[in-house]
């Protein structure tokens, strides 16, 4: 059996996930101004929705994930060929976010925190939902419609999450 290679885990920041997708975050937004007669900021355009292809759709639903124990072994990545996947948690409790460049790549292991959202670009491969600690809420905007949207892979060599995230 080949050993279990440890990922080192990373903050999220718009810069390093750039290559998958986006942060959905305030601090991401490439314009952010006054609305409703100064009552309201508006983060604006803080992530792409692609879902068209094939006849897709945009829909709207609510995942609400089980937590997972740590330390965590990734055996596979999943992508959506055809849509993007944006996650926006509903608490601000930390989770975990896995992407790699292909299954043979060794996977990057980010830690969204303060209710960070992350939206994958249509094929980015990814780890599912990755909760920690307590049942969590997170809003998703990704495809319906025909076709497959759902490629999983198992990967050559399995990672380690940690134990410790701090
Ligand atoms: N299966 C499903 O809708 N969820 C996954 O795509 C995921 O990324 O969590
Ligand atoms: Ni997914």
């Amino acid at each position: 059996m080949n050993r279990s290679i440890a990922l080192a885990v990373e903050p999220l920041t718009r810069d390093a996930f750039a290559p998958f997708g986006d942060v959905i975050e305030a601090a991401s937004a490439a314009r952010t101004y006054a609305i409703n007669a100064g009552t309201t900021t508006r983060f604006h355009d803080l992530a792409t929705v692609d879902t068209d292809r094939e006849g897709g759709r945009p829909i709207v639903s609510l995942f609400r994930a089980q937590p997972r124990e740590l330390p965590f072994t990734v055996t596979m990545l999943e992508r959506h060929p055809l849509g993007s996947q944006a996650f926006v948690p509903v608490s601000k409790k930390p989770y975990l976010v896995v992407v790699a460049e292909t299954p043979d790549a060794v996977p990057r292991l980010f830690l969204a925190r303060n209710g960070q959202g992350v939206n994958y670009r249509a094929g980015t491969w990814h780890h599912p939902l990755l909760a920690l600690g307590e049942v969590s809420d997170f809003l998703v905007i990704d495809r319906g419609g025909p076709g497959n949207n759902c490629d999983e892979a198992t990967l050559a060599a399995t990672y380690q999450i940690p134990g410790n995230l701090e």
